[in-house]
């Protein structure tokens, strides 16, 4: 639904987007990820057709976003820095998005007043900037968009909202298939909302896949045993990286977790357990291979 193929934007020679595809399917929350200045905010903007790409293709249902102006009424971008107009109220602002945005949902904005519990009349510029951030989703999930852009959305809300906004977000994926792309470097807050993950670096995309599969793909596992490692254990074993504890060993190790598993317990170990990856570690690792890393980052 969503293609983005060979993307490239460059600023004044700056190459901030290089040769980007991603594979958005409709209906899925696809996060994305990388290091400061990895571009994302960049492809961010060229996806909501603020910016027009040097090169490649942008389109959604097949049309290009770029000065589309019927296909941006379906596309809310949430900026990380949110602007509004000087002295508009909440109900100004409604009114005024409502005028932009045919498929604007009035019952849904004021039964959103019960999730936010905010007064309509109060002026945004005057609200604290969680507040501020809370309005901008109360209007952008108003106008039922199709496909939701968020920047670091969740920056500066408290955790009791934050989850509440998860909440929403998910309600309009399962019942309406609204896709989102976001951006954040908050991996935990993420990790439980993205079906997708895309992770960027210096302008490029270094992985793509399902976050199910990614991390089926790596593990973390704790050996130890009684007379030390064997000569042939690591042999066999696609290992990322280890650290000793002790007398135990932990081992980020590359590959099916019944594969990895039956190689460890034919060398009769003391202590085996395989424990759970976080995104975050996964982010590292992958991070690790293209040169960017730091060290002792097993927690
Ligand atoms: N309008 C602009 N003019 C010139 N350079 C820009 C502009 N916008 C972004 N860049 C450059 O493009 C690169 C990518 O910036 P971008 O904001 O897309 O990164 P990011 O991945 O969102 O970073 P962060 O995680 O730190 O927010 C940076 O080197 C930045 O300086």
């Amino acid at each position: 639904m969503i293609k983005v193929s060979n993307i490239q934007k460059s600023f004044e020679g700056y190459e901030a987007v290089n040769d980007v595809s991603l594979h958005i399917h409709k209906g899925s929350i696809y996060g994305l990820l990388g290091s400061n200045g990895a571009g994302k905010t960049t492809l961010l903007k060229v996806m909501a057709g603020i910016y027009k790409p040097n090169s490649g293709e942008l389109s959604i249902d097949n049309e290009p976003v770029f000065e589309n102006v019927k296909l941006k009424k379906r596309i809310i971008f949430l900026a990380d820095s949110l602007f509004f107009y000087p002295n508009t109220t909440i109900n100004q602002a409604a009114q005024f998005y409502q005028s932009m945005y045919p498929a604007w949902n009035e019952k849904r904005f004021n039964m959103l007043e019960n999730v936010f519990q905010i007064e309509k009349s109060k002026k945004i510029h005057r609200l604290s900037k969680g507040m501020q951030r809370q309005v901008a989703f109360w209007l952008a999930l108003s106008t039922m968009p199709d496909v939701l852009i968020l920047d670091e959305p969740l920056d500066g809300l408290d955790a009791v909202m934050r989850q509440k906004i998860k909440n929403l977000l998910i309600q309009d994926v399962a019942e309406r298939e609204m896709t989102i792309i976001i951006s954040s470097h908050n991996l935990r807050e993420v990790e439980d909302l993205c079906d997708n993950v895309g992770i960027m670096h210096r302008g490029t995309i270094i992985i793509e896949k399902d976050l199910d599969d990614l991390k089926s793909d790596v593990h973390k596992i704790q050996v130890a045993f009684k007379d030390g490692v064997p000569p042939n254990f690591l042999k066999d074993l696609s290992v990322l990286y280890q650290e000793e504890r002790g007398s135990v060993r932990l081992y980020i190790v590359r590959g099916k977790e019944k594969d990895i598993s039956s190689h460890v317990l034919q060398h009769k170990p003391a202590i085996f357990d395989v424990l759970p990856l976080t995104l975050e570690e996964i982010f590292i690792y992958e991070m690790r291979d293209v040169g960017y890393e730091i060290e002792n980052i097993i927690v």
